[in-house]
């Protein structure tokens, strides 16, 4: 069989080796004729499939996206050609969970002020958004959900309207699809009315997609409100944010909230699965043992870490300070953006470390965040 797929997808020629041939190919460039004669594509975000880039195969059996957004794919137009396709639901939102907690531990850092005391909104609480609410929880930080769909399709937890969450919470972090229509459409959800309603000092965060936010209105409000601290994963007209908005971000980062080395590979698995479920082979389990042990496999901790301490041990697994410093090298140069992405050193999940605990504490918080347990 004959794979394409994506440059930036780790361990795919290994995972697929079993069912063909993988040519790599830059995602963002993939033409119709490169596609021709492909039996597989498989994709990241950064690839448009639609009538035009399928314009001269007549062979695909397959086509796969080891994203969980799916806003890049004509999924109506698959189905009229009988090709099937699979995403990969929640294959990364462990990721964006630890980047946006995170994140917070540095924004409290970076004004003085504790996380702990803070309320938190999250608008969107599937997969990513859930993800940031355990971590929150774990740590002892209260939390508030927006998501219209769960609250109207039965789902238990409790929810809020995003005007509540805007006038009640001292910070939002955003996990949504992009959508223009449907019942509750996240094209500009955040607008400037919303915007210039955040609570005083309030902190805004975006790691699903860049047009959630009106990206021109943010640099208004931003410039009225130094207030605001900002966190800015994705940006409006990616690859090339808006040069104006990026001096105005606390943290700045290329689209990597989800490259966690652990996210990648579970995306090219999930991939595989379903793949072979279209072929009728047998599903192998592809992740175990697929993953290098992490530079600190283990920490002993002497004593009940505090914030700061915290926010150390993290750092441990990915000190966001260094992709925010390359961006704002990096973002305005010729290719910029897509070279940050594909030149990314994925990170580790908390999972990664193992902590062993000194006598007299409790660290079971710890396990809760993500980070594995160990004895001595
Ligand atoms: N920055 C990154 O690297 C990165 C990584 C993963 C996902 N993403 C983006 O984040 C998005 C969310 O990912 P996910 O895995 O959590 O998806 P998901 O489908 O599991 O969850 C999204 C949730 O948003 C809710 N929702 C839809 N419209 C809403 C609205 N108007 N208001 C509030 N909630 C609404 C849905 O009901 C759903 O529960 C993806 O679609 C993708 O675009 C970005
Ligand atoms: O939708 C997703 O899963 C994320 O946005 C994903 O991390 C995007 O990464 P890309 O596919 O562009 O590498």
């Amino acid at each position: 069989m004959k794979i394409i797929a994506d440059e930036n997808m780790p361990y795919v020629e290994q995972v697929f080796a079993d069912i063909g041939e993988v040519s790599l190919v830059n995602g963002r460039q993939l033409s119709a004729e490169q596609l021709e004669g492909a039996d597989v594509l498989l994709v990241r975000s950064v690839t448009q499939v639609n009538a035009q880039l399928l314009a001269h195969n007549d062979s695909l059996k397959f086509v796969g996206s080891a994203t969980i957004g799916t806003d890049h794919i004509d999924t109506q137009l698959l189905a009229q050609k009988g090709i099937p396709f699979s995403n990969a639901p929640g294959c990364n939102a462990i990721a964006v969970g630890e980047y946006a907690f995170i994140a917070m531990l540095e924004l409290a850092a970076m004004t003085g002020s504790s996380l702990k005391q803070r309320t938190v909104g999250i608008v969107g609480a599937g997969n990513t958004g859930s993800q940031v609410a355990r971590c929150l929880e774990a740590y002892g930080v209260k939390t508030l959900l927006c998501d219209p769909v769960l609250a109207a399709s039965g789902d238990s937890r409790e929810f809020h309207s995003l005007d509540q969450l805007i006038a009640s919470c001292d910070v939002i972090s955003l996990h949504v699809p992009l959508t223009k229509d449907g019942i509750e459409p996240t094209w500009y959800l955040l607008d400037e009315a919303r915007l210039s309603a955040l609570k005083p000092d309030a902190w805004l965060l975006n790691c699903c997609r860049g047009e959630v936010i009106d990206n021109r209105a943010l640099i208004r409000v931003k410039q009225q409100r130094a207030d605001l601290r900002l966190v800015l994963d994705v940006w409006e007209g990616e690859p090339n944010p808006m040069p104006e908005l990026v001096p105005l971000v606390d943290i700045a980062t290329p689209h990597i909230a989800g490259y966690s080395l652990e996210g990648k590979a579970r995306g090219t698995t999930m991939l595989h699965s379903a793949l072979s479920q279209v072929l009728n082979i047998e599903p192998e389990n592809k992740l175990d043992g697929l993953l290098p042990v992490h530079v600190f496999s283990r920490i002993k901790l002497e004593n009940q870490p505090d914030e700061s301490a915290l926010l150390q041990l993290c750092r441990l697994i990915y000190d966001l300070r260094d992709d925010d410093r390359k961006f704002r090298a990096n973002y305005a140069l010729a290719g910029g953006f897509d070279q940050l992405r594909k030149n990314h050193t994925h990170r580790r999940e908390f999972s990664a470390l193992a902590l062993v605990k000194g006598s007299g504490f409790e660290v079971d918080w710890l396990t809760k965040l993500g980070f594995s347990g160990a004895s001595l």
